[in-house]
């Protein structure tokens, strides 16, 4: 029940905001959404981690004119991944939504990398090519 429909939450007794509801509830509600921000910043912090990786993936990729995507390589994660969420508890075709919501955002990364590098190749990592194919 929300108390979007004013009438409906009223003939429900449902309050308009936490703040209406009882200390005890309160304090409970507090707790529990301290610790979502907590797993929520985990959650960032391990994010921003694995981009990081990427990052290097996608300059790795287009110093050696790779493909950005892999599709091989996506469908063992999702496997692997179905299988750990399933152990987990957690609904195996959301893991899959998640995994391939940010593989998007990989791949993305990795065709600007390499377009960047295809339009410049002297500059950033691929300068380390150049230097080694020089003379
Ligand atoms: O492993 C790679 O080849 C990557 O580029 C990384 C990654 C990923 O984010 O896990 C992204 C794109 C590929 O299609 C597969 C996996």
């Amino acid at each position: 029940m929300t108390s979007r429909d004013p009438q409906q939450a009223e003939s429900a007794g449902a309050l308009d905001t936490v703040a209406e509801a009882d200390a005890s509830v309160r304090a409970e509600l507090t707790r529990l959404r301290d610790s979502i921000d907590n797993i929520d910043a985990a959650v960032v912090h391990i994010l921003a981690e694995r981009f990081k990786c990427t990052q290097q993936v996608g300059r790795l990729k287009a110093l050696h004119r790779l493909p950005p995507a892999d599709p091989a390589r996506e469908a063992r994660q999702i496997e692997r991944l179905r299988q750990l969420a399933e152990t987990a508890k957690l609904d195996p075709s959301f893991a899959e939504k998640l995994l391939g919501f940010i593989v998007a955002e990989v791949i993305r990364h990795h065709e600007q990398i390499a377009d960047a590098e295809s339009a410049e190749p002297a500059r950033g990592n691929g300068a380390s090519r150049t230097a080694a194919t020089a003379d």
